[in-house]
């Protein structure tokens, strides 16, 4: 096992094991969570993490169920294993100073909005009220895309399309994988899960228009 943290990040890293499970259990509630999906992180400071553990059940996460990470997705103090998609989260850490909070699911709506897209390679939002959740956006007359990168169990494939995406100097703030589910972040939880509910409700919308109006 890596070395034992100091008592200070111990205490940090209960504080958000709390916080994380407590935004499970809430999110598994809603559905979104099937069958031990889903990861979730949070930032403790510039080289650590907590992060959940490989393989739980994400509606009844509790304090050891969440482990420390480093920035490059080694096990600091634990010999269990994160999460198998502990690279996406680093990233995200990596790429954007400010977010402070990772949160992934595996809604049945950004699943089969993730298969419907795909093709397209993006979904494109625009018009919608609930735009103006996503943190910067200010009006609906924005356009608000949502990347749909291919699956693989290839994490730094994964990586490499979305740094790939970020370095064309496009705006993101969520994407999508194909068959998948959705990845988002935000300086804090509450921030997050905000924009975690409104990709949640405006994919369902599009989802509705294609249906409604093919
Ligand atoms: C149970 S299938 C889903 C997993 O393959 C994965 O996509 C996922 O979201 C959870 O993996 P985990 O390793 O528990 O973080
Ligand atoms: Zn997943």
């Amino acid at each position: 096992m890596s070395k034992t943290p100091p008592p200070v990040v111990a205490t940090l890293l209960a504080e958000r094991a709390d916080t994380l499970a407590d935004a499970a259990r809430e999110l598994a509630a809603f559905g979104w969570t099937p069958a031990t999906s889903s990861n979730f992180s949070m930032r403790i400071d510039d080289d650590l993490a907590a992060i959940t553990i490989s393989g739980r059940d994400k509606g009844r996460l509790g304090r050891d169920d969440i482990m420390l990470i480093d920035m490059h997705g080694k096990a600091v103090g634990s010999d269990h294993r994160p999460s198998a998609e502990t690279g996406l989260h680093t990233q995200v850490y990596r790429r954007f100073p400010e977010a402070n909070v990772v949160l992934h699911t595996h809604s049945r709506t950004q699943s089969v909005a993730s298969r419907l897209f795909a093709s397209e390679g993006r979904v494109r939002l625009e018009g919608w009220e609930l735009q103006k959740a996503i943190a910067g956006y200010t009006t609906h007359e924005s356009v608000l895309d949502i990347p749909v990168f291919p699956n693989t169990q290839q994490m730094p494939e994964l990586e490499a399309r979305v740094d790939a995406w970020i370095d064309s100097g496009k705006p993101l703030y969520a994407y999508l994988i194909d068959g998948h589910g959705i990845y988002t972040w935000g300086r804090d939880m509450a921030e997050t899960r905000r924009h975690l509910e409104a990709l949640e409700f405006l994919l369902g919308c599009e989802l509705d228009l294609r249906r409604l109006a093919p």
